[in-house]
């Protein structure tokens, strides 16, 4: 094992966890931190998932070590922080208090903050992260329901979570190549930076950063970050290029969709599932607060349901709705009961022969993949960029499609399941 990963939420993970596969490399996923003396066979890169983008900063920085230390104690020669294409984070974090206590933990000086991710819209330019042709403060993401982001300026936001100095890591130095950010960095670490947001516009930008970052103990970003790694291994002679697979076979038995997030593309999705006439039941806070929806009650609607096509089951709402049941119930709670809802029934499902699980949005993912106890997953076909087939190691033996909120297209509900084999 060469590349540890330690990504704060399960869709960042297999985000992750496809862009080093489509890079060459042999990667599992873990979901939580892998037990004292896990096997690791034969993967090259691993990547722990954590549920830790919104927990107390305190928390996160605690399960980041410990996942850190599984790591570093199975072999890996460098560390990477995944964190989300749009920054997601408060002032409180958790971004900036993790990337510390990482850099701490392994005695380096300085480490770079790139979550620029071009196939899927991220770029970063002068410190500022654009979502598509808006600034971050000006997308969909400044409403998002658990980490608002209403500052494009990544150097500041940053800067708000950290104690050490955040610098810029401009986009003239890395269009000048490898060894000049390499320069750039000693400067910065030389003066006393600890983190720097790197620019990146394009594919060619990640790869300049990933080349220059081949003796970086601890790098942080988004998945495009990771782009330019597994060649750094392969240029070492320490890995061979294991293609990425086109389809994937899944286990038997039925689909189902569970949509947790509020975000833009998949309230896209659900509108064009529904539109296509997918049968469709949405999940509304206030009812299950109310006692008159509930796990069993939407469990058996599904399985009602024709078996031979998806169902979907979804609590996706606008903005406007969604600060409306958060004000009455509180944004955390309200979070919860949708998250706990979908875990109970995913469970439900999977006991009554359930095997194909697509899920969006990403704390939603978390909470349903550890109810429906799948430990690691291997990594299948891409669907969307950022989002891959995975099928799940051991028991239970499942099909996860984990999908970011804001990736995919508008039909990925509806196509997602062309890349199954049966
Ligand atoms: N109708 C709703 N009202 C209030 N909160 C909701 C509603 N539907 C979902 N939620 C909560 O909003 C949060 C959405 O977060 P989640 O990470 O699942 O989606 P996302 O942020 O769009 O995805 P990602 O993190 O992958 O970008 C979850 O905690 C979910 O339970
Ligand atoms: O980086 C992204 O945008 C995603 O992998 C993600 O982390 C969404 O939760």
């Amino acid at each position: 094992m060469l590349l540890g990963a330690i990504a704060d939420d399960l869709t960042g993970a297999t985000d992750l966890s496809l862009m080093l596969a489509r890079n060459g490399m042999r990667t599992v996923q873990f979901v939580g931190v892998p037990p004292r003396n896990t096997d690791f066979g034969d993967a090259e890169a691993v990547v722990v998932a954590l549920k830790s983008r919104t927990i107390a900063a305190g928390d996160a920085v605690e399960m980041s070590l410990a996942a850190a230390r599984a790591l570093l104690a199975a072999g890996a020669e460098q560390l990477l922080f995944k964190y989300c294409s749009t920054f997601d984070s408060t002032d409180a974090g958790n971004i900036g208090p993790v990337a510390e206590a990482l850099l701490d933990l392994l005695g380096a000086e300085i480490a770079i903050a790139c979550p620029a991710f071009p196939a899927a819209g991220r770029s970063v330019y002068q410190g500022h992260l654009f979502v598509g042709h808006s600034l971050l403060s000006d997308s969909p993401m400044k409403d998002h329901p658990l980490t608002p982001m209403r500052d494009a300026n990544l150097v500041r936001v940053l800067q708000r979570q950290t104690r050490g100095k955040v610098g810029l890591l401009p986009l003239d130095v890395v269009a000048a190549g490898a060894r000049a950010v390499q320069v750039a960095l000693n400067e910065a670490a030389a003066v006393g930076q600890k983190l720097m947001i790197a620019d990146a516009v394009a594919d060619a930008d990640l790869r300049v950063l990933g080349t220059a970052l081949a003796d970086a103990t601890l790098i942080t970003g988004g998945s495009g970050i990771a782009m330019g790694l597994p060649d750094n291994f392969r240029r070492q002679g320490k890995i061979g290029t294991t293609p990425l697979v086109a389809s994937m076979a899944a286990p038997a038995g039925r689909s189902v969709i569970l949509a947790g997030s509020c975000s833009a593309a998949t309230r896209g999705q659900v509108a064009a599932a529904i539109g296509a006439r997918m049968p469709a039941l949405r999940i509304v806070p206030a009812e299950i607060a109310a006692g008159t929806q509930n796990a069993a009650g939407v469990a058996e609607w599904i399985v009602a349901q024709n078996a031979e096509e998806p169902a979907l089951v979804y609590s996706s709402d606008d903005p406007a709705s969604v600060r409306v049941v958060q004000h009455s119930l509180g944004i955390e709670r309200a979070g919860e009961m949708v998250e706990s809802l979908l875990a109970e029934v995913s469970v439900i499902l999977r006991d009554r022969g359930f095997s194909r699980f697509l899920v969006a949005g990403g704390e939603t993912s978390g909470a349903v993949v550890a109810a429906l106890g799948a430990q690691a997953l291997r990594i299948g076909p891409q669907i969307a960029p950022g989002v891959p087939w995975t099928r799940s190691i051991g028991v239970p033996d499942l099909a996860l499609a984990l999908k970011s909120g804001n990736f995919g297209d508008p039909d990925f509900f509806l196509t997602a399941w062309d890349k199954l084999d049966d």
